[in-house]
């Protein structure tokens, strides 16, 4: 062998083990290809590698049973931007916190339809080999996505979709559907994400959605299964944290004219449902530009004018609910204070303002098949509605995913949707344990 070209063939090897992390798993193939004279300085670089980036596959690890082997593994690749390592066919992710140059047109193209452990590993190559494997062996496939509070979870669900709606095959109706797809998220988010303590953006709910392709391997419809919203939220945030990021958005990003339908004032610190975490404002946030983005969702998945309004009247409704005050402290009866607040929930809700004062002061006794109304005190007709409106905001999150369900279905009658593959995304909420757990 020439001895001046060992040098590239050697850079050449050593770029393209690394790149796969082979390493010495496969090394005799290196070696065959260096010939004899190179292999000592290949050797030596590949172990240099290896020292500096770690191995790609947690079982390549000598001593993979050992939880400091395991935890430095993961240190080495992150100092270096992997932020991917395999366990077998499990995927670690470790949140970067920045934006990678990973997630391109071009990374994409990378993964599609090539073998899992051909290519670095990376969040395309999950849902490639998931793709292929509902394509090949006709069975339903399911990745699932786990971790804390802030690990990365959701922006990992999001990844998958991207890749399937850029690299799945595409026409007019399946155009369609991908960016119903994709633009479910930004209102989804919208209505279920808040600011914690642990992540700005985070998921105060479980979600699992459906996929459906046609036998061609093109998405044609999606479902959304949504479960354990955190309704508390509503009406309390521990300090430092926020109420849905609807609320602010509508706020600050409102028209003037539909706040003042409304009855709302750009201001947060006017509604008690938002000042209890003392959280105005946060950096990494633009309500104002967020409320542009979900706008343009809800009429990209399908959303009416009336749909919105409607929307928007219950969420408007849950802001004057919070701000409802009562008096009659020592009486043991509450009365409304606030009358305004009143007129303006009566006009939103549709509904009669006497009936509401009396459903918010008072609790219905049946007994002996007949109806008795009994007075609450004030402590308690401040439980009642907050009860009321965590109870609005459920059923108004529920209904959102009905009417994003309706929207991502398959409507044409030919095609029979019990013989559609599904690759299913389960994107849960991490564990969290607080003082309060509520
Ligand atoms: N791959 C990534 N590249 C760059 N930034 C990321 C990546 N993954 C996550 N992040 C950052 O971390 C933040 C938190 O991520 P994410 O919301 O996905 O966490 P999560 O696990 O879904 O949390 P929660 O359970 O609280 O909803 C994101 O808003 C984003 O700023």
């Amino acid at each position: 062998m020439d001895l001046s070209n060992i040098g590239n063939l050697m850079r050449k090897t050593q770029a393209s083990i690394v790149e796969k992390g082979y390493l010495f798993k496969n090394s005799d193939l290196v070696i065959d290809a260096v010939g004899s004279d190179g292999i000592r300085v290949m050797m030596e670089s590949a172990l240099t590698a290896r020292d500096r980036v770690g191995v790609q596959d947690f079982v390549l690890l000598e001593n993979h049973t050992s939880e400091v082997a395991f935890i430095e593994n993961l240190r080495k690749r992150f100092k270096e931007n992997l932020i991917y390592t395999y366990i077998g066919s499990v995927l670690v992710s470790v949140n970067p916190y920045k934006e990678l140059e990973i997630y391109t047109k071009q990374h994409m193209e990378r993964y599609r339809g090539v073998n899992f452990y051909e290519v670095s590993p990376h969040i395309y190559a999950v849902a490639d080999n998931a793709y292929r494997s509902m394509r090949t062996e006709r069975r339903d496939q399911c990745i699932l996505i786990s971790g804390e509070s802030g690990a990365g979870k959701t922006e990992a669900s999001k990844k998958v979709l991207q890749y399937y709606a850029v690299t799945c095959p595409a026409s007019e109706h399946v155009q369609t559907v991908k960016d119903r797809l994709l633009q479910s998220n930004p209102v989804l988010e919208a209505f279920g994400n808040a600011k914690t303590l642990r992540n700005d953006n985070s998921s105060r709910f479980g979600k699992y959605m459906d996929i459906q392709f046609d036998f061609r391997g093109a998405p044609v419809g999606g479902h959304i299964i949504n479960y354990l919203l955190e309704k508390s939220r509503v009406v309390h945030q521990s300090h430092g944290e926020r109420n849905f990021h609807i609320f602010y958005q509508l706020i600050e990003g409102g028209e003037e004219d539909l706040l003042r339908r409304l009855g709302l004032e750009r201001n947060a610190q006017q509604y008690q449902f938002l000042v209890k975490g003392n959280c105005p404002k946060v950096s990494s946030i633009n309500d104002r530009n967020d409320w542009k983005i979900v706008r343009k969702a809800l009429s990209v998945i399908g959303f009416t004018d009336d749909d919105v309004e409607e929307l928007l009247n219950i969420i408007a409704s849950v802001l004057h609910l919070g701000n409802v005050q009562y008096g009659g402290e020592d009486s043991g009866t509450s009365y409304i204070t606030t009358e305004t607040q009143i007129k303006y929930l009566a006009r939103l809700l549709g509904v009669d303002g006497t009936v509401l004062k009396e459903a918010l002061t008072h609790k219905k006794i049946i007994a002996k098949g007949e109806e008795l109304m009994s007075p609450l005190n004030q402590e308690q007709a401040a439980s009642a509605r907050d009860a009321l409106s965590k109870a609005i905001y459920g059923r108004t999150f529920t209904w959102l995913v009905n009417k994003i369900n309706d929207s991502l279905a398959f409507k044409d009658d030919s095609f029979n949707s019990k013989n559609a593959s599904v690759i299913g995304l389960l994107d849960i909420y991490g564990f969290e344990v607080f003082q309060n757990n509520r």
